[in-house]
């Protein structure tokens, strides 16, 4: 898949040192679609409980797909303390052994947030209510990350750096405004913190030592934001099949 390159850079310039490298990725956070306006209405208590059955609804599709794109990555990770570190993120959304507690894993958390916003599990399993545009969008992460080699893949998962934030959002505003949604409902939100942050530990480790050139630190800065488009894309399907 072709990624959009930005217009114009210095390709003879030196490299970045690695924490100017880690400062420009982390700048891309001014596109994070915590600024996109339908996640900055409800977060202001401005969407309708039809409005947030929705979003939850699409927005599961993504927690679909977020382990299929880590298994498609760990099948191109030749290196095994990588695929050690990478099968977690798998585990984390899908769940493990006796499916007690924590082990339930990720989509089974979001299941529990639909209950708690009213949808059924069988709804939200169906895919009934995803809009096209969400599955294009979230479609277009699996197939980077099946395609891309396995290092620009990882590096498209940054977009987690700024993800701690837009869950402590949610878990500040959302009981105050939809006081209706039974708090264990957002215990996805609360799990993801300490989650991310341990993810892009690792996602920002493997990008800085692979990106090495000033040319491929913008390659990496290009990869970063077709993830957020990604992201934002699926924020305006969700408006426009919601609202
Ligand atoms: O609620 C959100 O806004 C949000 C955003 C992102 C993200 O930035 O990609 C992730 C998550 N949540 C999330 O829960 C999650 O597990 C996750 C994994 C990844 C990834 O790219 O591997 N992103 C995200």
């Amino acid at each position: 898949m072709e990624i959009a390159q930005s217009p114009c850079f210095d390709a003879s310039r030196s490299a970045w040192s690695p924490a100017e490298f880690e400062r420009q990725l982390r700048a891309k956070g001014t596109a994070y679609h915590i600024h996109h306006p339908f996640n900055v209405r409800m977060n202001q208590g401005g969407c309708t409980a039809d409005e947030i059955r929705c979003w939850v609804a699409n927005r599961f599709y993504y927690q679909l797909c977020i382990p299929r794109k880590d298994a498609a990555i760990l099948a191109n990770m030749p290196d095994r303390a990588h695929r050690r570190l990478w099968v977690e993120r798998i585990l984390d959304h899908d769940g493990y052994g006796d499916y007690q507690g924590c082990a339930a894993g990720g989509m089974e958390a979001w299941t529990q947030l639909g209950l708690a916003v009213g949808l059924s599990r069988e709804e939200l399993w169906s895919l009934q209510g995803v809009a096209p545009a969400v599955r294009f969008a979230c479609d277009a992460y699996v197939n980077f990350a099946a395609k891309a080699p396995w290092q620009e893949a990882v590096c498209s998962s940054l977009t987690e750096m700024f993800a701690p934030q837009i869950h402590k959002d949610r878990l500040a505003s959302w009981p105050l405004h939809y006081a209706w949604i039974e708090p264990e409902g957002l215990t996805y939100f609360r799990s993801r913190i300490p989650l991310a942050s341990r993810d892009v530990e690792h996602g920002l480790a493997v990008t800085i030592t692979h990106f090495t050139t000033r040319q491929a630190q913008h390659r990496a800065l290009d990869i970063l934001q077709f993830k957020l488009d990604i992201l934002w894309s699926m924020l305006d399907g969700i408006e426009k099949a919601c609202v």
